[in-house]
């Protein structure tokens, strides 16, 4: 087994390779589930000035004081401000100004009274309970002041510091952008789906696989779809790509057959390295860079469930690198196994697995065979197990080490 490379080791060359792509000023609806590469502080306050949280009366405190059910206060109401209207900047006291949600307070204006407490009246208004000094008005600054650290520099944005930095007043912000990511699935017997199958040849999975868990990373995906096991057409398709590509992901052509097109094609650049990795499955691997930007390439193994699997562990890291996402891999989380799992010595197994909690805690029941074509039982999991290289067997009952495939992280 001296000849395999550990996967961690593999992974650190992969990270050391692949950079964070350049941030640039993307516009808010663009920068949905991108990292920022900025720290923002809050250029304004919100609110930004003093302003009614009820529909009713503008007044001074003092002077409704004492208004009960049983013996009411009655002022004369002498305007009115709706919300995004500064008309009215200032009220006298003995006076009542009718004011909208959100409308600002004028000065002189101690607290708000809410139209259920008054009789809705125009020229003058009768109120029968006293706000409290200073209720319902929403002071400048209560919620952000300006200066304040808003979102740090990492941070992933979703809709909620998206709405933030609206509200704030910014327009864009900087993030690191979505890699555009090629896939290409090599193999003469692969077939698009939706066409004639002969009984010699299979429908291409692999590209819809790997494109689909590239985009779930965040990446933007580029199916090419299939290439026939021929060094020279593979070559020229992958040229043809690299205009396009920040990474390229290939499967298939990557073990020890006759006709591993990948392996051949790419073996003279001297640029990609090919071996074995200790883990199963996903053994057959290779990474390296081609083209005159040095683009990263990952060549997988054809076997589907090896292809994800290789993805999840290799993959996946470098995209949330190159977008600026921490952490790089999926996290470990833990659970209890229900089933014994057995695993080859001085290898990483993932073990494909049904990932439930309950009240008794979180458990892991394995899902099919270890073969590395049951696609079948890799999408009736959503979890896999990890059984670390010097575990040959797992008793039911253990914690084990869980990556949970559908967990936003
Ligand atoms: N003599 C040896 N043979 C194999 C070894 C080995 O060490 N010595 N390793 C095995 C392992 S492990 C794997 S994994 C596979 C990897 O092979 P390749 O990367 O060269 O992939 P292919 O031979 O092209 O295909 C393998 C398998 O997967 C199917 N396949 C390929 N592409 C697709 C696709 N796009 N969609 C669906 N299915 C696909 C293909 O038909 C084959 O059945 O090598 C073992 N052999
Ligand atoms: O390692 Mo292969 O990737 O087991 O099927």
């Amino acid at each position: 087994m001296a000849d395999l490379l550990p996967v961690p080791e593999l992974v650190e060359r992969i990270l050391a390779t692949v950079s964070p792509l350049p941030d640039f000023p993307q516009p808010l609806m663009d920068a949905l589930g991108l990292a920022l590469a900025e720290d923002v502080v809050a250029p304004i306050s919100l609110p930004s000035f003093d302003n009614s949280s009820m529909d009713g009366y503008a007044v001074s405190h003092a002077d409704v004081v004492t208004a009960t059910e049983e013996s009411p206060v009655h002022l004369p109401v002498v305007g009115e401000i709706g919300a995004g209207r500064s008309g009215l900047m200032a009220m006298s006291p003995g006076t009542a100004v009718k004011i909208m949600t959100g409308a600002p307070v004028p000065r002189g204006c101690t607290a708000v009274v809410p139209y259920e407490w008054t009789d809705r009246g125009v020229a003058q208004v009768r109120i029968t309970r006293a706000p409290s000094d200073g209720q319902h008005i929403r002071r400048a600054g209560d919620d952000v002041a300006e200066g304040d650290m808003l979102l740090e520099h990492g941070t992933v944005l979703g809709p909620r510091h998206l709405g933030l930095l609206a509200a704030v007043g910014r327009a864009t912000v900087r993030c690191r952008p979505r890699p555009r990511v090629v896939v290409l699935s090599t193999g003469s017997e692969l077939r698009d789906p939706g066409t004639p199958l002969g009984r010699d040849s299979i429908y291409d999975g692999n590209s819809y696989l790997l494109a689909a868990s590239a985009r779930a990373a965040g990446a933007i995906a580029y199916r090419v779809g299939i290439v026939p096991d021929d060094p020279r057409t593979f070559t020229d398709a992958l040229s043809d790509q690299l205009v396009r590509a920040d990474l390229v992901v290939t499967s298939g052509g990557v073990s020890e057959g006759d006709y591993d097109v990948v392996k051949e094609a790419l073996r003279s650049l001297g640029t990609v390295w090919f071996g074995g990795v200790a883990m199963q499955p996903g053994k057959p691997q290779g990474f390296g860079t081609i083209g005159d930007d040095n683009t990263p390439i990952f060549t997988l193994p054809g076997n589907p469930v090896s292809s994800y699997v290789s993805f999840e562990t290799f993959v996946l890291p470098a995209i949330r690198r190159m977008m600026g996402k921490l952490p790089y891999s999926r996290p470990v989380r833990r659970a209890r196994l229900t089933h014994p799992v057995s695993s080859p010595a001085g290898k990483r197994q993932f073990v494909r697995v049904l990932y439930d909690v309950d009240r008794g805690g979180a458990f892991v029941t394995p899902v099919g065979g270890h073969g590395s074509h049951l696609l079948g039982d890799l999408a009736a999991a959503n979890a896999l197990v990890v059984v670390p290289e010097d575990a040959t067997s797992i008793s039911a009952g253990e914690m084990v080490q869980v990556l949970l495939l559908d967990e936003d992280f």
